[in-house]
């Protein structure tokens, strides 16, 4: 089966998503999400300038070797632009082959290990009460794991405090917005948050807190341990990772177990991390790890230190990565659980697709592929918003830190 062509589309349907659409001789196609929050185009032109040409002609279901090509081939490896890229590629042909075995793609990868895919939703609140309202409202809707994160006290905008109910949406500006940051009110803070939820909540329910990147590896210890009694699910992106050797300085001082990985790309970003067990949880994902091809060794390798996946799934992972990341669930032997941030009704309209969630799980549909399309007209009514993600300072004396 060859590929005859291949299209780039961009499209804003309340956010941006990239998405490259494969077609083969056969007449069966299939979609890749793209989608690199903040720096799409950059996506988009990799794939149209520099990938699509080499495609043309190739064997659809020569998955591996055309990875290998475009990864190995392209000399410069790794990184976000390229990664995304190839992952689109990777996911599209991926769903070409399923329906080419009229089959879903789980079945292809292994078939099914679990009924459903456990999911943590998110609970968002300006204030500590606010947050807890939330977690209960998602309590309600029968999810059995929340992530919560609140406003903090003499702070004006903080990650994960969101204006809407179901869905955050941080890249919220043409030129990037500005928040600020205490590590101190921060650290003071966020265990009151967690007291009051298991006060509220009590213990049927996992809960998932989110530090994105702003601690030091020590600090990160400290709230590690001050969380200890409130027994969370993980705490996610402690510190940041380029170092993987930081995580042994807080594991040294916490049992909270620890998760990272959204930022990562390759198996190189997590090799130490793992092998050295100093996470408990992988939350790489198809659209920024290379596709399933990718993602399949980063699990493998992750299996055998017993470590668990729980792929990243806020909104700018569009609907397809959603897609290809719940078959991927579906099969995984060493499953943790998948991040599920609702997309608004002018995505799900724009990407129809048929996994749909059920008291507390998502499930991945039963047609062939990875099971989730793109309505191109609609897409066209939705035209590329230039939008960043925000940087943040500190608040004591404005020092650009991580956001
Ligand atoms: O979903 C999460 O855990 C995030 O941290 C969301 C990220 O900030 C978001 O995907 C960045 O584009
Ligand atoms: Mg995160």
């Amino acid at each position: 089966m060859k590929i005859t062509n291949a299209k780039v589309i961009v499209c804003s349907p309340g956010r941006n998503f990239v998405t490259l659409k494969i077609y083969t001789d056969e007449g069966l196609t299939g979609i890749g999400d793209a989608t690199l929050n903040g720096r799409e185009l950059s996506v988009a032109s990799y794939l149209t300038d520099h990938v699509i040409p080499c495609l043309i002609g190739r064997d659809a279901h020569q998955i591996e070797d055309i990875w290998q090509y475009l990864y190995r081939g392209a000399y410069w490896r790794r990184g976000p632009v390229t990664m995304s890229a190839i992952a689109a590629v990777d996911t599209a042909l991926w769903d070409i082959k399923a329906k080419a075995a009229n089959m879903p793609l789980y079945q292809l990868l292994g078939g099914r290990s679990r009924h459903g895919v456990m999911v943590y939703g998110h609970a968002n609140g300006s204030d500590i009460e606010h947050t807890v309202d939330e977690a209960l409202r998602y309590a309600e809707m029968g999810y059995m794991a929340i992530r919560a994160q609140a406003g903090i006290p003499g702070l004006k905008k903080v990650y994960g405090v969101s204006k809407d109910q179901l869905f955050y949406e941080p890249a919220d500006a043409s030129l990037p917005s500005e928040h600020d940051w205490s590590t101190e009110k921060y650290l003071d803070h966020t265990p009151k948050l967690f007291e009051k939820l298991r006060d509220k909540l009590g213990w049927e329910h996992h809960l998932l807190h989110d530090a994105h990147h702003r601690m030091t590896p020590i600090e990160a210890g400290r709230l590690g341990k001050a969380l200890e009694p409130y027994r969370l699910f993980w705490l996610e992106d402690a510190t940041p990772a380029e170092n993987q050797e930081a995580f042994r300085l807080i594991r040294q001082h916490t049992v909270t177990p620890l998760a990272v990985g959204e930022v990562f790309n390759t198996i190189w970003d997590c090799k130490d991390l793992i092998q050295n067990q100093l996470i408990d949880y992988i939350r790489a994902t198809v659209v920024h790890a290379g596709g399933i091809t990718h993602l399949r060794r980063i699990a493998d390798l992750a299996a055998m230190y017993q470590v668990r996946t729980g792929c990243h799934g806020a909104t700018d992972l569009s609907p397809v990565c959603m897609g290809a990341a719940l078959h991927f669930d579906t099969w995984v032997p060493n499953f943790g659980i998948q991040e599920y941030m609702r997309h608004t009704e002018e995505t799900d309209a724009v990407f129809p697709h048929d996994y749909h969630f059920d008291k507390g799980f998502l499930y991945a549909g039963e047609k062939p592929g990875h099971g989730v399309d793109i309505d191109e007209k609609l897409a066209a009514k939705y035209p590329y918003s230039r939008a960043y993600l925000p940087v943040n300072r500190l608040a004591h004396d404005g020092t650009l830190t991580n956001w």
